[in-house]
């Protein structure tokens, strides 16, 4: 392969890049802030690698701003050690948060990239009509709900006799259908039901996340640690209620500051001024409430690229737990099943090393007429595990809500 060629044009006629996705395209973005979807396949390779590739990339780019021009996407898998890749899409459609749109086309020395101003954008104008899909689905715990509640119990007695801090144990719950999957209108009922969320799909693996892992535009870093969670009951004031417990709980106020402090101490190596939130906001999604707190810094010179940002903080204890070595060790014993992407990283980056990637959580895996869920829950000294099983459920119903449609 020689070198990457990359064009980029302002198109005003912009797709739901959504759905330019579709059930076999990349997809990573949130409506108010960006989105970015990519089809076909120049480059699939380490992100470190991507990285390099972009940086010597020759780009037509009279945009130039954060996420125009070539691109690589993905998600990188939860355990740190395990092998991960992103992929450079030959066809790039990114539309900003104020509804304008560009498209980049990708190739290389040896395959030059279309026009950028001439691809024909008709075939992703509307949705595509339904299909019949599944009419019969099997939803099964993969493990029996009080094994999970008895590994909570284990998880807190460690953490009281002090070998950890805080400790995320997660649950996988099985979705068999009678029929494949329609991944496109999984992805779509993601987007368009959870607007505040990064939704994202990436070879099968669909979500739509609350959490801002870290965004670099420039010299500007931002992240959005989350910790703590109310089901929502579909009443104010109960939610109201569920809210003021939560701040006034101190294993939640404990569970939430974990969380930032390894976020701020992550950052700020790399960071001539950095400051978080003073008190935790509140993050309201369809079916949770979660306590969330921006950290916003600005990078020192030269500025760290994305993917050296995302590797200081992953996993955070939002996902994993405080000390991270305990805790992976806890959640490899504990949990009985393999995360493979599910709490991992999942997003883009760009040829300046600018890049959002969110936590790969309320998500699922699609493969054929199967999905797996996940949904975890972090867990420290007092946490009590008939709670954190609810909790656990009302997190998956996000999810499940828009896969199980029968
Ligand atoms: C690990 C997950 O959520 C994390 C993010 C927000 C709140 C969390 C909590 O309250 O436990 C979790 O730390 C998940 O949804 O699988």
């Amino acid at each position: 392969m020689g070198g990457l060629v990359a064009r980029t044009a302002a198109r005003p006629d912009l797709p739901d890049p959504v759905r330019v996705a579709g059930g076999d395209g990349l997809l990573f973005g949130r409506a108010d802030v960006e989105a970015l979807a990519g089809r076909g396949e120049v480059a699939r390779l380490a992100p470190s690698d991507a990285a390099e590739l972009l940086a010597a990339a020759e780009v037509d780019d009279p945009v130039d701003r954060p996420g125009t021009g070539p691109v690589a996407l993905g998600a990188l898998p939860f355990h740190p050690d395990a092998p991960a890749e992103v992929v450079v899409p030959a066809l790039v459609v990114r539309r900003g948060p104020d509804g304008s749109g560009w498209v980049t086309t990708v190739g290389t020395t040896d395959a030059p990239p279309a026009d950028p101003a001439a691809v024909d954008l008709t075939p992703w104008a509307t949705d595509p009509p339904p299909g019949p899909g599944p009419g019969r689905f099997a939803v099964e715990s993969v493990r029996a709900p009080s094994a999970w509640t008895d590994a909570v119990g284990r998880a807190t007695a460690r953490i009281r006799a002090g070998e950890l801090d805080k400790v995320v144990l997660a649950r996988e719950v099985r979705v068999e259908a009678d029929a494949d999957l329609d991944v496109a209108a999984v992805v779509r009922r993601l987007a368009r039901g959870f607007p505040g969320c990064y939704a994202f799909s990436v070879d099968g693996f669909v979500g739509a996340s609350p959490e801002l892992l870290v965004a670099r535009a420039g010299d500007q870093v931002q992240a959005q640690p989350m910790a703590g969670t109310a089901p929502r009951r579909g009443d104010p004031v109960a939610d109201a209620d569920a809210v003021a417990g939560l701040r006034a709980s101190p294993s939640y106020r404990q569970e939430h500051q974990v969380t930032i402090d390894a976020v701020y101490d992550g950052l700020l190596p790399f960071c001539s001024f950095l400051d978080f939130e003073p008190e935790p906001s509140v993050v309201t999604l369809p079916n949770v409430t979660h306590l969330a707190t921006t950290v916003r810094g600005q990078l020192s010179s030269p500025a760290a690229g994305i993917l050296e940002l995302v590797a200081a903080l992953h996993p955070t204890p939002a996902v994993c737990g405080r000390p991270r070595a305990a805790a992976l060790a806890a959640i490899a014993e504990l949990e009985g099943f393999d995360r493979g992407p599910y709490a991992g990283a999942v997003g883009w980056l760009d040829r300046h090393g600018n890049g959002t990637w969110a936590v790969a959580i309320r998500c699922a895996t699609v493969r054929g007429p199967e999905a797996r869920a996940y949904a975890g829950n972090g867990i420290v000294g007092d946490s009590d595990p008939a709670t954190e099983l609810v909790e656990t459920r009302a997190k998956l119903q996000a999810i499940l809500g828009v896969l199980v449609r029968p």
